[in-house]
């Protein structure tokens, strides 16, 4: 291969610096945003959750404080917190502060995120938030160091908590760079111990190509029937590829469902295995499927994280089960005691003085007792698993140091960074990256911003249609022609039966075609794994999975005609599901519940969509938002619409909202949430990967400058066009949006065309 040691030198710079940018954007976005916010419009934007009370304090896995807090029902009229964006993993700082009513005292608005813990200028309790409830949070706090000047947790009775920047994963992310370098360019110290790149490592650097696939002989599938032509190439490629498989998986392809074969396949034939996700969703939506099939395997991470039924497969539940660990909860009930006494005991009594010291010292003791029983139990229950589940940050983890896997598998690789997938990478032998490029990828602040300033503004004369449009609203929808069986099927089949020759000489085109091979340094860090590796080796390291169980074929139309050459097929029992199916009276409910696509086109009414003055400062970290946008007249046509599908028997918690803006997020969740709970209303970031019968989008922008933003974005825009299971409702104004790109205008005109049209002033 060509690629020489300074084209390897300059693609690992390159990362470094995207890297680098990438961190400092993160620092600075949220010291900018903590220190000019006040921590009401932090709140607002979903980085803090004001007016929280202790409720109480447990001790958790590595000995650490588990804080529990609340909103107390005396000061706020519901418990339930506002709409936020902590997750479990999520760095954040516990600060003094009263209730939501009352500003928070300064000196937690004063100090710096993300910097704060170097520069020594916080003054809050920093901590990893464990879980998260509607009305509750715990924040995982580390035991005092025993050289810190305070030996104890000063947790304020009243409180409120801030996201913080987290650096942690950038860390992890260099070292994997570092180490990665080190192998792939080797060491200039001869008594290193770094080894030489193994046979996967070269193929992802280019230096050699990927290996022909291995005769594995015919495959004994553990779900034949439940595995349709495109899905069982996939796993056969996974399994007979050396080093490198892609599993190219569009929306309801049945991507976790191949991949749950595959896993079962590889542990039948002895390999030991890590599977990780780009995120705990995509890693718990693997486990839930693997659990039925009673294999060994543990899943690393943060159990909060993990569904109710899924938690046995905790790190923490297994290790609960064994013989030792009966010794660490020895350990830990004692500093459960000496805490609670240290806390005041039930009559608010506080031990002072020279025995409070001395109690500390105690805690301080059990807990390294504790952490080293505890490692003890983790290292046994981590050896008896036969599959290992993380996320590619948590394969970074302790429990992980320096074991390896036959092989890695990584789900949603298009939505990680490269470097992030590096950490299990570095583990194993054989990578197998499933994911779809053509949805969301990573989120990058550092390529936004440089975007966003070089975004044109596009002046132009007002391009909304007239209200005389209202003539050719009510249009009888107009079903789009099934998508045809294409050649993908076809030649999936064909593949399927073809002999070893064919395979051969398709696999040798496939990676020999011009420009293989290369390795081209990123020009943001939005390019994945999955795309460089894509390009690099083309169709003979991929399959895509071609037939989708999710969508009304109407639905799926658009997305597959634009996006994936057509060659996206709906399954005969989803491709004419709709709404109606459900009711029992079809004739009245006809007209709202029958049909696929429902289009309120705003157009013409002059809902302007407008800045949201309390939010405009900055950017949400909800959503990519560009000072958020929202727009109540949709809001209107969007509640009016969700009241007359509830009213038709559609339950709410089957219909979703998505839409790109926070500060619409926020005027939906206010007027709808109170009277419809269960409704689900979100970002198109947070609807990755979830589906929904009615799925309804608000476009929100409607402005006389053509402007749309980032709805340009095609993947956004796919992810949140396929969420819909049965029905799908776009409200929005095509007068800005067909302006907004190409894309977007093929989309209105195809919703012209095919979705049954509405005027928004009927809804
Ligand atoms: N071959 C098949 N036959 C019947 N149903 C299938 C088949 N493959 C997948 N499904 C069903 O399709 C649905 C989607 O599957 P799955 O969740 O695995 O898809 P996915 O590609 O991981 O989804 P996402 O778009 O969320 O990434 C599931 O209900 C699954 O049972």
């Amino acid at each position: 291969m060509s690629v020489t040691p300074a084209q390897l030198d300059a693609f690992f710079e390159r990362q470094r610096e995207l890297l680098a940018k990438e961190r400092q954007a993160e620092i600075d976005q949220s010291s900018l945003l903590i220190s000019n916010c006040s921590p009401k419009l932090l709140e607002r934007k979903g980085l803090a959750l004001l007016g929280l009370a202790v409720v109480q304090v447990n001790i958790g896995l590595g000995g650490k404080s588990l804080i529990e807090l609340e909103r107390p029902a005396a000061h706020h009229t519901s418990t339930s917190f506002p709409p936020h964006s902590f997750r479990p993993g999520d760095l954040a700082r516990i600060d003094e502060g009263s209730t939501s009513s009352q500003a928070p005292r300064s000196k937690a608005a004063k100090a710096k995120p993300g910097a704060s813990k170097d520069k020594g200028e916080s003054t809050g309790t920093e901590g990893v938030v464990y879980k998260v409830s509607s009305t509750k949070i715990i924040i995982a706090v580390d035991a005092p160091k025993s050289d810190s000047k305070s030996d104890e947790l000063d947790i304020p009775e009243h409180c409120w908590v801030v996201k913080l920047a987290n650096t942690v994963t950038f860390d992890r992310m260099d070292q994997a760079l570092e180490r990665m370098a080190k192998i792939m360019l080797g060491s200039s110290d001869s008594t290193s111990s770094v080894p030489n790149p193994n046979p996967l490592q070269r193929v992802l650097f280019g230096l050699a190509k990927p290996s022909r696939p291995e005769d594995i002989g015919e495959i004994q599938y553990f779900n034949p029937s439940g595995l349709n032509p495109s899905q069982k190439q996939a796993v056969k490629l996974a399994l007979s590829a050396p080093e490198l498989a892609l599993i190219h998986g569009p929306p309801g392809t049945g991507k976790t469902h191949t991949l749950v074969e595959v896993i079962l396949q590889l542990v039948s034939r002895n390999k030991k295995v890590l599977v990780c996700g780009a995120s705990n969703l995509a890693v718990d939506n693997l486990l839930e499927r693997l659990l039925p099939h009673k294999i060994p395997l543990i899943r690393l991470g943060h159990p909060a994280r993990v569904m109710n039924d899924l938690q046995d497969a905790t790190l923490d539940a297994q290790a609960d089960k064994s013989e030792e660990a009966q010794l660490a909860k020895d350990v830990k009930k004692e500093i459960e005691a000496l805490m609670a006494t240290l806390a005041g005991g039930p009559k608010g009594k506080r031990v002072k003085g020279a025995e409070r010291r001395k109690m500390y010292d105690e805690v301080k003791e059990l807990r390294k007792e504790y952490r080293k029983r505890e490692g003890v139990v983790v290292s046994r229950v981590v050896n008896d698993a036969k599959i290992i589940l993380a996320t590619c940050h948590g394969a970074g983890g302790r429990q992980l140091f320096n074991r390896s896997f036959d092989v890695v598998i990584i789900d949603e690789a298009a939505q990680a960074l490269e470097a992030v997938c590096w950490i299990p990478i570095l583990k194993a032998s054989k990578l197998i990256l499933a994911g779809d490029p053509l949805q969301l990828p990573p989120t990058v602040i550092s390529s936004n911003e440089r975007k966003k300033s070089s975004t044109k503004v596009t002046k132009g004369a007002s391009t909304a249609k007239l209200a005389t449009d209202k003539g050719k609203l009510k249009t009888t929808s107009k079903q789009a022609p099934p998508a045809k069986p294409t050649e993908s099927n076809s030649s999936d089949s064909e593949a399927e039966e073809g002999d070893k020759e064919n395979e051969d000489t398709s696999f040798t085109r496939a990676v020999t075609a011009k420009r293989m091979g290369q390795l081209i340094p990123p020009k943001s860090l939005e390019t994945t794994l999955f795309d460089r590796m894509e390009r690099m080796w083309g169709d003979g390291v991929k399959q895509m999975l071609n037939i989708q169980y999710r969508m009304n074929d109407t639905i799926c139309a658009f997305p597959s005609s634009t996006l994936y050459s057509s060659k996206l097929v709906s399954d005969p029992s989803v491709s004419a599901r709709l709404l109606l199916d459900d009711h029992t009276d079809k004739d009245a409910a006809q007209d709202t519940l029958g049909h696929p696509v429902v289009f309120f086109d705003t157009a013409g009414c002059e809902f302007y969509e407008r800045v949201d003055t309390a939010s405009s400062d900055s950017k949400s970290s909800l959503s990519v938002d560009e000072g958020s946008k929202c727009n109540a007249n949709e809001v209107e046509v969007v509640k009016a619409w969700v009241t007359e599908l509830i009213a038709c028997g559609v339950p709410a918690n089957e219909i979703a909202i998505i839409t790109p803006y926070q500060a619409q997020l926020s005027l939906l969740s206010d007027s709808m949430l109170p009277t419809y709970p269960g409704l689900e209303i979100g970002t198109v970031d947070g609807m990755q990967g979830r589906e929904k019968d009615a799925v309804i989008i608000s476009l929100v922008r409607s402005n006389d400058k053509r402007e749309v933003g980032f709805l340009k974005e095609k993947r956004r825009l796919n992810v949140a066009m396929t969420r819909a299971r049965k029905h799908l409702c776009v409200v929005g104004d095509s007068g800005t949006v067909r302006h907004g790109s190409p894309y977007l205008k093929k989309w209105i005109e195809w919703l012209e065309g095919n979705a049954d049209l509405r005027f928004a002033g009927d809804a």
